[in-house]
Formats: structure tokens, sequence, C-alpha cells
């Protein structure tokens, strides 16, 4: 077996039957015992996680602010906000309580699903019950506006790097109405911890639930944020009656554009081709399901984005991250022509029409122009 394997099958062995401190095979000794956890955010995304979790044998908490979310869960196995017609594992609990650490302090597992746009003020929250010896785990997909930070960053700044860089982060192709009815899924789990990433992985690894390990942080989360955008335009083109050619002309140049950022950021380029890069984008971007394309393709049918946002009823990341995108690419100096054509339709007043145009009748050039693979830290 190798030391992988090994890993791989101690965190499982620890998740299942023994407790981690007679676990052998783990080459970092962490105390994990991977049975307690919590998952904060009660939306679509850490309901469906919860649930997972709660089926495989874990206690699960879900923390949510909305009461009624809370109730829903405890007393009949029903989140009514954004799961309504779902059952959801009976041994699933819910609380309201998060301030006084004590859900925390009993969890060895945190899941954070809460949207970007708020990453801060739950890890600020968190952060005085915080230890090592978590498993956190962050499954937000975007850049924070103001400062266009990725995740991993936002969490190393608030919580420190000790703690920070022992994070884990899930991406890829998920949605959470899929997954919550067991079908077939498969994600990719980053770390700069290898051994961290190899416990994610254990935690939610099922027969219908495949997670692979990677280390490329960076690169899983400029995917995961930058799909949005990019399934924002896919949407918006679609909203214009723009059939299969259009769509496959946005896949593709969108992925060369997160390609781009993610290079220059550091990442590995192979990470685009993967679960949480093309994997995802091709999701996204293709799907009424995709609440971004949903966005984009109602501001393509003409509807105003602050009633398309208003009427969604839960969040979608592209719209903010855009914004983000935006200000980061110029500011690092990578070309982002689709990026420029979805903050443009939302924040300039520009038409859906008149922003393809632009983009179409761009000068001609080499189509991996601006891609400098020497920028990559790999
Ligand atoms: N829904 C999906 O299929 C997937 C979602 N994601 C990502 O997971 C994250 C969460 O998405 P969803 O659960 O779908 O969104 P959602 O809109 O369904 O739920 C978001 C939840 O976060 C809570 N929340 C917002 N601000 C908060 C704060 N300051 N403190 C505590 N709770 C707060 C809301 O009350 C709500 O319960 C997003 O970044 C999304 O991109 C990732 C993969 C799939
Ligand atoms: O990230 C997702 C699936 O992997 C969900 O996409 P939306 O947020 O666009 O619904």
């Amino acid at each position: 077996m190798s030391s992988d394997q090994d890993q791989r099958m101690g965190a499982r062995h620890s998740l299942h039957r023994q407790p981690a401190s007679e676990n052998q095979t783990i080459s970092t000794p962490i105390a994990f015992n991977d049975t307690s956890v919590l998952v904060l955010g009660g939306g679509n995304f850490g309901t469906c996680l919860a649930d997972h979790l709660a089926a495989m044998g874990n206690e699960v908490t879900i923390y949510a602010r909305d009461q009624k979310v809370v109730d829903g869960i405890n007393n009949d196995h029903h989140n009514v906000k954004y799961m309504k017609d779902v059952v959801l594992t009976d041994t699933l609990k819910a609380t309201s309580q998060l301030e006084d650490g004590a859900a925390i302090q009993a969890a060895t597992v945190i899941i954070f699903s809460i949207p970007t746009q708020h990453l801060r003020d739950i890890l600020a929250k968190t952060k005085p019950f915080v230890t090592k010896s978590h498993l956190t785990i962050f499954v937000n997909k975007g850049i924070e506006i103001h400062s266009g930070k990725l995740p991993c960053d936002i969490v190393e700044e608030v919580w420190g790097k000790e703690i920070g860089e022992c994070a884990t982060y899930l991406s890829g192709p998920s949605f959470a109405m899929e997954v919550v009815k067991r079908q077939p899924t498969c994600v990719s789990v980053a770390s700069r911890v290898k051994e961290r990433a190899l416990r994610a992985q254990a935690v939610f690894h099922a027969p219908h639930f495949r997670v692979y390990d990677c280390d490329d942080v960076i690169g899983v989360e400029v995917a995961g944020a930058l799909k949005n955008v990019i399934a924002l335009a896919a949407g918006a083109c679609a909203g214009l009656g723009f059939q299969q050619n259009a769509r496959a002309a946005i896949i593709t140049r969108g992925l060369a554009e997160i390609m781009r950022v993610g290079v220059k950021l550091g990442a590995d380029p192979l990470t685009f081709s993967g679960l949480a890069g093309v994997g995802d984008l091709f999701l996204t971007a293709q799907s009424e399901k995709s609440r971004n394309y949903t966005v984009g393709f109602r501001l393509g049918r003409g509807e105003k984005l602050d009633y398309v946002l208003e009427t969604l009823g839960s969040v979608a990341e592209g719209v903010e991250t855009t914004k983000a995108a935006y200000e980061l690419c110029h500011k690092i100096g990578v070309e982002s022509p689709v990026c420029d054509a979805v903050y443009s339709v939302l924040f300039g007043g520009v038409d859906v029409k008149e922003a393809v145009k632009t983009l179409m009748s761009r000068d001609p050039h080499a189509e991996f122009h601006g891609l400098d693979l020497g920028a990559s830290k790999k």
C-alpha cells in the first residue's frame, strides 16, 4: 500500500472504527475524531453536505441564523427555506447558537458554507474557539469585493497563518440538489497541508461522492470563483437567444481567462483541467440549475439585476465576484474580456447585446495569447 493510501485508510478508520489516538498510520499525529461535524450555513449547500455526512453516521449539527430553518430541521427533518421537498437524515440537528462557542468546541470537523462576502464575519466569530485540532473545510466559491482576496487569503488573514494554513477547500461540480439525492458526484479538496486534504477526503468520500485530493489551493479557488462569472455570461447569451456555438465559445474562452488569472496568481495550470476547473465550469455554464447561469439568463431576457437578485431566493456568488475579479484583473494586469463584459452589464448599465458586440469585435489574436505559463509557481 502506498503512503497516500495508508493515510487515506487511516483517516477512514478513525472516522468509523477507532479513536484517533489509536491511529498509527497518519504521518502527522493530530488527534482527530471525525464523528462530530458542525456545518456553518443552513442554505442549499450547507444542508446537502450536512445531510450527506449525517447519513454516513457522523453526528452533525447545522448552524443557521434563521430560527425557522433550525426548528424545521430539528422537528420535521426539513429545511423549510432552501430544500422544502427533501426529507433530511433524521439524526441531523440544527442550532442558532454560535457566539458562546459551545457548538465549535464540541465539533472536530467544521464546514464553512457561507457566501464569500460574509466569510470574514463568520471567521471573526469563530476565531476565539477554533484551534489547530479542528479540521476546517471551506466550500464557498468567490472573491471578496474591495480586498480582491480569495477565501484562503481571508482565512489566513483573520485566523493567522498557523491555523489558517491547515484549512481545506472543497470545490468542483456539485449542485446541492443532486448531492442530496445521492446522484454520483466528484469533487476535489485542496489544502496546503497534505494530511489535511486527505482527512477532508476521508470525511466526505462515499460510494456516490468521490473526493480527489490536491495541493493547489489557489488554482481550486480561482477556478471556483471565476466559473460563476463565466456562467453569468453563458446564461446571458442563452437569454439573448444565442445557441450552442456561443455557449461553447464562452466556456472555452472563459476557461482561457480563468487560467490566465490563476497562473498569474501562482496556480498550477493543470488544476484548470480538473474537477474544480473545467468540471465545474462546464456544469455551471450550461445548466439552468445554476443560479449564476439563471441570473445571466434573466438579464439576457431583459430583466433588471435588482429584481433578479430580489427574486432569486439564494446567493449567486458570481455577481459580487464579477466586481472583485474585474478590479483584481486590472490590478494584476491580466486581460479579462469576458469578465469585463459581465461587469459592464451588471454595474455599468451596458445592454447585454452591446456587451456581446464589444466582446466579438475585439482585435483578433493568437488563441493562447496572454497565458504566461512561466508565472506558475509549480
Ligand atoms: N448550492 C450549490 O449547489 C453549491 C454552492 N456552493 C457554494 O457554497 C456557498 C453557499 O452556497 P449556498 O448554500 O448554495 O447558498 P444559499 O444562498 O443557499 O445559503 C447561504 C446561507 O448562508 C447564510 N449566511 C449568509 N451570511 C451569513 C452570515 N454572515 N452568518 C451566518 N450565515 C450566513 C444564509 O443565511 C444562508 O443560510 C456559496 O459560496 C456557493 O457558491 C458550492 C457548491 C455547490
Ligand atoms: O457551484 C455550483 C455547482 O458546483 C453551484 O452553482 P450556482 O451557485 O451557480 O448555482
